[in-house]
């Protein structure tokens, strides 16, 4: 009897395997990291055969620790991390170079040339999206020009282009397919069609046949071969909206922050959707097999937990990032200092690739405990900045914030948000809620799960965070982390 779900969550440092049963519970998981490759300064890399390796074998003692077969599973769903790009060859199956990931900042120049070609209007207009090095288009454009047989090769057929999603897909089922919600971060597919946009396939220079059909979210794709052999493969969703999905943020105005190496507020915004006029991006939620898709407002920040991690492997002001806490509760406030971690530009609501990291406000008092906290604090302003962007975009204020992710282990971060948003912030009892999202969208599509209501009713809280800080308290820390954000930009 097929009486669980398998999830497969590949993203930027790790690829998991996790297995839920029909309540939503996690009963087995495993999770391998990969190499990053750094070949230049601002350069990211993956190998996508790695990466499909890690897949396998994560899978497969998920698999082994639930004491499970294959044939114990009714579908397994895919999410990823999303824009990361890649080639393969047609024919052998073999990727073309390394993967271009998502954080990579080598099309910056292009991005500049590509802004005088159109103006950012024209770009937002078709696919929703600011131009910037983070999306996928632009990458493939820049791996054309480097590269023109690679080019020639494209335009006779002989490639396939994927993002993680598709490259999974297809080593899974043989199929050559896209979800709705990856294709959407790609700057080559239309919001209101659905399809790829022939004025935007033509800008970016690539060619049609190399792109793989968009399908919806929740579908069968196909049946597995190799190590889920028979097991339908059932969905797929980028990471961030697959976190929406499993938070359950099914009504417009709901909205999480999912807070991992970089963190991520989508709003879901309903049946149309909402250009942005404050530096969000347009992007597809979910669809469910031939419903109308739903669409989210998007405020992505490149660096959060990745500041921590800095903070550990590079100043080693701690061994773990968990003793961040305990360092930043040894103080009982920041000490004046802010710190910006622009490392690789700042993304919404500010887009610009010009911006470094800055830690403003260093006097001889300032201590590593107060550092902790201005870090865990610009994780907070970070989102807060996104969350006033949001609540100028719409008439759907984000009441509450559901949160999810490594970083959501913090409770002293968690009060720091409610407090800098000034709204509760609920964590629930399922926090892998990336895989949790997957795992719906392949069980509604083979029938595991009847519909989005009982979804629903598996969302449990655990705890919430109440915001306690005087508005005049937070309006005079905000304009400090204001001017600091100044203090980063126009710097690279
Ligand atoms: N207890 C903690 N307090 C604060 N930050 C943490 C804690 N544990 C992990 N992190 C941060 O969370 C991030 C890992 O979260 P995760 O959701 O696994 O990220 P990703 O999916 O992006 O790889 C790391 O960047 C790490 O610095
Ligand atoms: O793999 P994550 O969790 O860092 O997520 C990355 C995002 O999908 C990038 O858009």
């Amino acid at each position: 009897m097929t009486r669980y779900l398998a999830a497969i969550d590949q993203g930027t440092t790790s690829s998991r395997c996790l297995v839920f049963d029909s309540d939503g519970r996690i009963i087995a998981a495993d999770q391998a990291e990969h190499e990053q490759f750094f070949p230049q300064p601002g350069w990211v890399e993956h190998d996508p055969a790695e990466i499909w390796h890690r897949v396998q074998r994560v899978t497969r003692s998920a698999l082994d620790q639930a004491g499970l077969s294959r044939a114990d599973l009714a579908a397994v769903g895919i999410t990823n991390q999303r824009e990361t790009t890649l080639l393969w060859d047609a024919q052998t199956g073999e990727p073309v170079g390394n993967a271009i990931v998502w954080q990579d900042m080598r099309t910056d120049q292009l991005i500049r040339r590509l802004a005088r070609e159109h103006p950012e209007q024209w770009w937002r207009e078709r696919c929703g999206l600011p131009l910037a090095t983070y999306f996928a288009g632009p990458k493939l454009r820049w791996r054309f020009e480097q590269d023109p047989v690679l080019h020639r090769r494209a335009e006779a057929g002989e490639l396939r282009f994927g993002t993680i999603d598709a490259w999974l897909i297809w080593q899974l089922t043989g199929e050559h397919v896209t979800d709705v919600s990856n294709a959407s971060r790609t700057m080559l597919m239309n919001l209101a069609t659905l399809d790829w946009d022939d004025e935007l396939l033509t800008a970016m220079g690539v060619p049609r046949g190399l792109l793989p059909r968009i399908v919806p979210s929740s579908q069968v794709y196909g049946e597995a071969t190799g190590v889920l052999a028979g097991v339908p493969v059932a969905g797929a969703l980028g990471d961030q909206q697959a976190a929406l999905f499993g938070q359950t943020c099914f009504n417009p105005g709901e909205g999480k922050c999912t807070y991992g190496t970089g963190s991520f507020l989508l709003m879901n915004t309903g049946t149309a959707p909402v250009t942005s006029r404050h530096g969000l991006l347009t992007t597809v939620g979910y669809q469910i097999g031939s419903e109308p898709p739903v669409y989210a407002l998007e405020g992505s920040i490149a660096i959060t937990g990745a500041l921590i991690q800095w903070l550990r492997d590079k100043l080693g002001i701690i061994e773990h990032a968990a003793q961040i806490n305990e360092l930043a509760e040894s103080v009982t406030d920041n000490g004046g200092c802010y710190i910006v971690p622009a490392f690789s530009g700042l993304f919404a609501p500010h887009w610009r690739p010009d911006a470094r990291g800055v830690i403003a406000g260093l006097t001889s008092y300032v201590s590593k405990g107060h550092l902790a906290r201005a870090a865990l604090e610009s994780t907070a302003w970070q989102v807060a900045d996104i969350v006033a962007a949001m609540n100028q975009e719409s008439d759907l204020d984000l009441t509450m914030l559901k949160v999810d992710g490594g970083m959501t282990a913090s409770e002293l971060l968690l009060q720091i948000q409610a407090d800098l948003i000034d709204a509760p912030v609920v964590r629930p009892t399922v926090t892998e809620t990336t895989g949790l999202g997957a795992a719906y969208a392949a069980g509604l599509a083979v029938g595991f799960w009847p519909d989005l209501a009982t979804l629903r009713e598996k969302w449990q809280p655990d705890r919430r965070w109440e915001p306690t800080m005087s508005a005049t308290e937070r309006e005079a820390a905000r304009a400090q982390w204001r001017k600091a954000v100044t203090r980063s930009l126009d710097w690279a």
